[in-house]
């Protein structure tokens, strides 16, 4: 990745220029002949020998054992200093977030979650998703019941939710290979989330630290952590089990989400720092993409092939966002936002993973390219 496109303006992803391949496309050949921790996988190698066997470092020379200190530490003093910065930064937009409720108190009852599903059916959702959850087994069950189930459980995760396929699919357009959409949220929710996220972004604006303002910002900072919730376990949880079942989820579960709001520009700002998002994949096992606006022109969705298989460089399909309807993808799945030509374009981004599933037997390397046999040393074979 060239400096040109780390800078606002640019395509960047938040990852590492990675040395992978040369320019000719050859791959380097490795620089580490000694020991060195300071690479990837001698450190890998050495956390695992550290986990295996008993008095590992016996073996080792003493400067050898220096230097594997040294990286760990190295790798903590990452872990602290961004710590701390992430406190600051959530400290100052908690702030942010105040002032302007105490300015415009009327952002304080959208920022409170439903109370009913009642007001979750006519404020949040499409009305066609919401047919489908309110029409399925499971909810008429849980209205049976006694106390009935509240939108707050559902929030909090303590139930699981079913969506009968049946529902889905006439609502549902499978858009290429992988890739589903569906109406999700009520176009009038869409605005208001959309002014709200413009009315934090022109505070930020105003703030004079740069590091506050750049990048996307995560729902949780913004008070609206419980839309990330509510989106997670009523509607990605169980939508994969009928999509991803087999293919992402290896027959477990999603449990954790990180949601955000990716903010584009034709001229990019601090607070709308991307005019496009190069080919990336996502640290998800499943992806939710929702189209909030405004109008815009560019900004497609370009999909290639699953990391990990042979198509991984293949052009499959490209997905036009629209204002309150979900894509969703694995997250493995190769995509990149075209360039915004004009106008300014939002998303609302879910990524879920199963921590207690797929990433609880696979380490990293099988995870990102699909070695799924069992024989990972993070497996439940080597534990
Ligand atoms: O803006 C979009 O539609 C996609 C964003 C995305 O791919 C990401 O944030 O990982
Ligand atoms: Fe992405």
């Amino acid at each position: 990745m060239s400096d040109s496109t780390q800078k606002i303006g640019g395509g960047a992803i938040n990852e590492k220029q990675r040395k992978f391949q040369q320019e000719d496309g050859s791959i380097p050949e490795t620089e580490h002949k000694t020991f060195n921790p300071a690479s990837r996988s001698h450190l890998m190698h050495a956390i695992e020998g550290l986990d295996r066997y008993p008095a590992y470092l016996n073996r080792w020379s003493e400067d050898d054992i220096l230097l594997l200190e040294e990286s760990l530490e190295n790798q903590l003093k990452k872990v602290r200093q961004q710590k701390e910065a992430i406190k600051g930064k959530r400290t100052n937009l908690k702030t942010v977030v105040e002032n302007l409720c105490t300015k415009e108190p009327e952002w304080l009852e959208f920022l409170s979650p439903p109370k009913s599903w009642e007001e979750l059916k006519t404020s949040i959702l499409d009305e066609q998703i919401a047919a489908a959850i309110f029409r399925s087994r499971w909810f008429r069950r849980s209205q049976n019941q006694l106390p009935a189930l509240s939108v707050q459980n559902v929030i909090d995760g303590s139930v699981k939710v079913e969506i009968d396929g049946g529902n889905l699919e006439p609502i549902m357009d499978e858009e290429m290979f992988d890739v589903y959409s569906f109406p999700l949220l009520a176009p009038s929710f869409c605005a208001k989330l959309r002014s709200y996220f413009s009315r934090v972004i022109q505070e930020l604006e105003e703030d004079t630290d740069e590091s506050l303002s750049r990048g996307f910002q995560d729902l949780d900072n913004l008070g609206l952590g419980w839309l990330n919730s509510l989106l997670l376990h009523l509607i990605v949880r169980p939508v994969s089990s009928h999509l991803y079942i087999e293919t992402e989820l290896n027959g477990g579960d999603l449990d954790w989400r990180q949601g955000y709001i990716a903010a584009y520009a034709a001229d990019p700002t601090a607070t709308k720092p991307r005019q496009r998002l190069v080919p990336h994949t996502d640290d998800s096992e499943v992806t939710l993409n929702i189209g909030i606006g405004e109008e815009f022109s560019g900004g497609l969705l370009n999909f290639w092939g699953l990391r990990g298989t042979s198509e991984a460089g293949k052009l499959v399909g490209q997905y036009q966002p629209e204002i309150g309807r979900a894509a969703i993808h694995s997250g493995r799945h190769f995509h990149e936002v075209t360039a915004i030509t004009s106008g300014n374009r939002f998303a609302y981004i879910l990524w879920a993973r199963s921590w207690g599933g797929v990433r609880s037997s696979t380490c990293p390397c099988c995870w990102l390219n699909r070695r799924d046999d069992g024989s990972c040393i993070s497996g439940p074979k080597w534990n």
